[in-house]
C-alpha cells in the first residue's frame, strides 16, 4: 500500500495493486469515501495525453469517475488500460470521438451519463496548434469548446434536471495576451476566454447551478510544444522560430501536475464563476478584468 497526498487539497488517497490484502482494500474503499470528488461524474476531451491526461488523474486521485475523450483511439486505450490498473476498471469510460463533430461529441456526453449516472465536471481541454490549418485550429479550440459547454448545460443545469456543477474551458497565457508566433492559436484562446465569461454570468443569471471558469497556463510540457518550431504547423511564422524559443526560455515551462493541481482549484474552489486562472512558473493568480460599467 502507497498513501500519497494531493498537495493542493491534502486529502489522503491509496494506490492499491492487485495483490492487496482485504483490509488495505477496505481502508482503500474507505478513503475511496472521504475523498472531495467522491460521487462525482467528470468527463475531459483530449484526455489521452498532455495536460487532458493531468486532469483526468487528479480527479480520480480525489474520488471522481472519469470519461476519458479523444480522437486518439490508440493513446487513449494506453491511458485507459493504466487507469485501469490504478483506480479499477470501473472509474472510468474511454469514448473516441473528435470535438468537431456535434453528434460524436453528444453521443459521448450522453454515453457518460448513461453509464455513470449524471455529469458534474466537464472538461473542454482539446486544443492544437497549427496555423498553416489555420480553420481546423479555429475549428477545435474555439467550436470545440463551444460545442462541450453547450452539452455540458444541457446536461448539468438545473432546470433540465441536472445536478449542476463546474465547466473548466482550458485557454492559455495567449487568451490574455498575443503570442505573436500563432496568431490564430492566440484568437482562439481569446474567444474561449470571452465566450466562458459571458457563458458564466448567463449561467448565474438563469440559476443554472453551474459555475464555468477559464485555465490560462504558460508553457507547459507536453508534446504540443513541439509546433513552437514545426514546419508542419507553424506556418507563415516559421522564421520566427527563434523568437518562439526565446520565449519559452524566458517563461519557463510548467510541470503537468502543477497546472493540474490548479485545475483542481476551479473545479472545487465554489466560490469562483467566470474566472480566469494564470498559471505561471512564478505561482497562480486570478486575471482581474477591466471592470465596464454600462
Ligand atoms: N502545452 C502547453 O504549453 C499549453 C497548452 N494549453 C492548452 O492545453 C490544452 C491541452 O494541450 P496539451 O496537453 O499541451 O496538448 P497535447 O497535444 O499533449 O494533448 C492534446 C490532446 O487533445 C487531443 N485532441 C486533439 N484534437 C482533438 C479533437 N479534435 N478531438 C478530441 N481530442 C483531440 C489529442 O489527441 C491529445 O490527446 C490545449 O487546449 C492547449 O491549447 C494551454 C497553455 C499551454
Ligand atoms: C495578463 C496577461 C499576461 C501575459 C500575456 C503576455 O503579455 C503575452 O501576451 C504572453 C503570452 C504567452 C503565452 C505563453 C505560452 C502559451 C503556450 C500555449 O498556449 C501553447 C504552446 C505553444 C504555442 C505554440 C507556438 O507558439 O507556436
Amino acid at each position: 500500500m502507497i498513501c500519497t497526498y494531493s498537495r493542493c487539497l491534502l486529502i489522503p488517497f491509496v494506490k492499491c495493486s492487485s495483490s492487496v490484502s482485504g483490509p488495505v482494500r477496505l481502508l482503500s474503499y474507505l478513503t475511496t469515501l472521504m475523498m472531495a470528488l467522491h460521487g462525482k461524474v467528470a468527463l475531459v476531451t483530449g484526455a489521452a495525453q498532455g495536460l487532458g491526461k493531468g486532469f483526468s488523474e487528479i480527479l480520480l486521485q480525489n474520488g471522481a469517475k472519469v470519461a476519458l475523450l479523444d480522437v486518439n483511439e490508440k493513446g487513449g486505450k494506453v491511458l485507459k488500460a493504466a487507469f485501469d490498473k490504478e483506480y479499477g476498471p470501473d472509474r472510468t469510460l474511454l469514448l473516441t470521438c473528435t470535438v468537431e463533430s456535434e453528434e460524436q461529441l453528444k453521443d459521448a456526453f450522453q454515453k457518460t451519463v448513461d453509464t455513470f449516472g449524471g455529469l458534474d465536471i466537464v472538461c473542454n481541454n482539446a486544443g492544437i496548434v497549427n496555423e498553416n490549418n489555420w480553420e481546423k485550429c479555429v475549428s477545435i479550440n474555439l467550436n470545440g469548446v463551444v460545442r462541450g459547454t453547450y452539452l455540458a448545460l444541457q446536461h448539468m443545469k438545473k432546470e433540465n434536471g441536472g445536478r449542476g456543477g463546474v465547466i473548466v474551458n482550458v485557454s492559455s497565457l495567449a487568451g490574455l495576451g498575443p503570442l505573436l508566433t500563432a496568431p490564430i492559436y492566440t484568437a482562439t484562446k481569446h474567444g474561449v476566454v470571452g465566450f466562458s465569461r459571458a457563458m458564466a454570468d448567463a449561467s448565474s443569471v438563469c440559476d443554472y447551478g453551474v459555475r464555468i471558469n477559464m485555465l490560462c497556463p504558460s508553457f507547459a510540457d507536453t508534446s504540443l510544444l513541439t509546433c513552437l518550431t514545426s514546419d508542419e504547423t507553424a506556418g507563415q511564422f516559421i522564421s520566427l522560430r527563434g523568437v518562439a524559443e526565446k520565449m519559452k526560455d524566458q517563461f519557463g515551462v510548467l510541470e503537468v501536475s502543477v497546472v493540474a493541481e490548479n485545475f483542481l482549484k476551479l473545479v472545487t474552489d465554489e466560490s469562483r464563476n467566470g474566472e480566469a486562472l494564470m498559471v505561471q512558473m512564478q505561482g497562480a493568480s486570478y486575471v482581474t478584468f477591466p471592470k465596464m460599467s454600462a
